[in-house]
């Protein structure tokens, strides 16, 4: 395996041809959790740019820290978390915005997609009225039209027939309708962008053409900006603009997803994709680490088979700029 020196891109980023400017931008981004004599470092010095009109995906085993990565752009952490850096999306400083003002982006600007649709929806309200909630709030429809428009959303999002589904409740619905409907509950007031936790999860095999179908739609349907975060590889294939990896709170490689799935670069990357059911299902070697102690140096060199004494010792703390990986043997 050869390593090189990839090339590094600022700023402004091309997706179709088109430039794009930076919506959400993430510096250094910390999320601790301080238990009695310890602290969970969550996320841990986390640096992310999502431009206009792109999809973002964020991959990464188990624990890695997406979820509380993605909660903590609108503020949703659990109340022991303590945050620190900064998180801009349109300029808005998110971190020191009053609640209030917040509250106003929630929904409308920036919505999200929780990962559990069981429990995400009220079950003794019908779902039409869920979903017209947002749009009331957020765009002044009153009820009668915000309705209206939600049948239209049941149709697109094939929840159907949707003029007697707008009158059911969650329970009546089935599990692949209950996600559709977060999604278009999501998306009715137009956010520039959509934080989705693990849309997959839970989704039968068969089922998940649908859930694909379904974001690659809203994708096409405007420049609206996604942060997906999927364990769901091919499913982050087909859906990705860029690719972020996680590993033990840290962003570890960066990619345009092309790319990321022809020549990943970082040994995690690698091993990630070596450990799907195409390419040989081969098991990363090791334990995930400890988030309370990580490792010293480069936080997966006890699982790397190309670690170096550099690796032991030195975080890479490489920035991370259009293609780029952390990583003492690009160095
Ligand atoms: N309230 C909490 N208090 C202490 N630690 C927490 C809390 N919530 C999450 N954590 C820890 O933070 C780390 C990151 O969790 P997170 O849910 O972001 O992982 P993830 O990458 O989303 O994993 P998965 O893919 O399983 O959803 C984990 O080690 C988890 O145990
Ligand atoms: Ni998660």
């Amino acid at each position: 395996m050869a390593f090189s020196n990839k090339s590094v891109e600022t700023g402004t980023i091309s997706i179709n041809s088109h430039t794009h400017t930076c919506l959400l931008d993430i510096q250094d981004l910390r999320v601790h959790f301080i238990l009695e004599d310890s602290a969970v470092r969550a996320v841990d010095g986390v640096s992310l740019k999502v431009h206009e009109g792109e999809t973002l995906t964020l991959i990464g085993e188990s624990g890695s820290g997406k979820s509380i990565l993605g909660t903590s752009i609108l503020r949703l952490l659990p109340p022991n978390a303590r945050i620190d850096g900064k998180i801009l999306f349109n300029g808005l400083d998110l971190l020191n915005l009053p609640e209030d003002d917040l509250r106003k982006i929630r929904g409308r600007d920036i919505a999200w997609v929780p990962q559990n649709p069981a429990t995400s929806l009220n079950p003794v309200l019908k779902v039409g009225i869920q979903i017209a909630e947002p749009m009331e709030t957020h765009l002044n429809m009153n009820r009668e039209s915000a309705l209206k428009k939600v049948i239209k959303l049941l149709k697109f999002f094939d929840i159907e027939p949707a003029e007697k589904r707008v009158n059911e409740y969650p329970h009546q619905y089935s599990g692949g309708m209950r996600q559709r409907a977060l999604v278009a509950m999501g998306t009715s007031t137009k956010p520039k962008l959509i934080i989705a936790d693990e849309p997959t999860k839970g989704v039968d095999a068969s089922k998940k053409v649908r859930v694909v179908e379904l974001f690659r739609k809203i994708k096409k349907n405007g420049k609206l900006s996604m942060l997906v975060i999927t364990h769901d590889l091919p499913f982050a294939r087909t859906l990705a603009d860029r690719i972020a990896v996680m590993y033990c709170g840290q962003i570890v490689e960066i990619c345009n997803a092309d790319t990321f799935f022809e020549e990943p670069l970082h040994p995690y990357s690698k091993a990630l994709l070596d450990s799907l059911p195409s390419r040989g299902l081969k098991p990363i070697k090791g334990n995930s680490p400890s988030m309370v102690s990580p490792p010293e140096g480069c936080r997966f060199h006890p699982r790397c088979e190309y670690a170096n004494s550099r690796c032991r010792k030195e975080p890479p703390l490489i920035e991370l700029n259009g293609n780029s990986v952390r990583c003492w043997l690009y160095d």
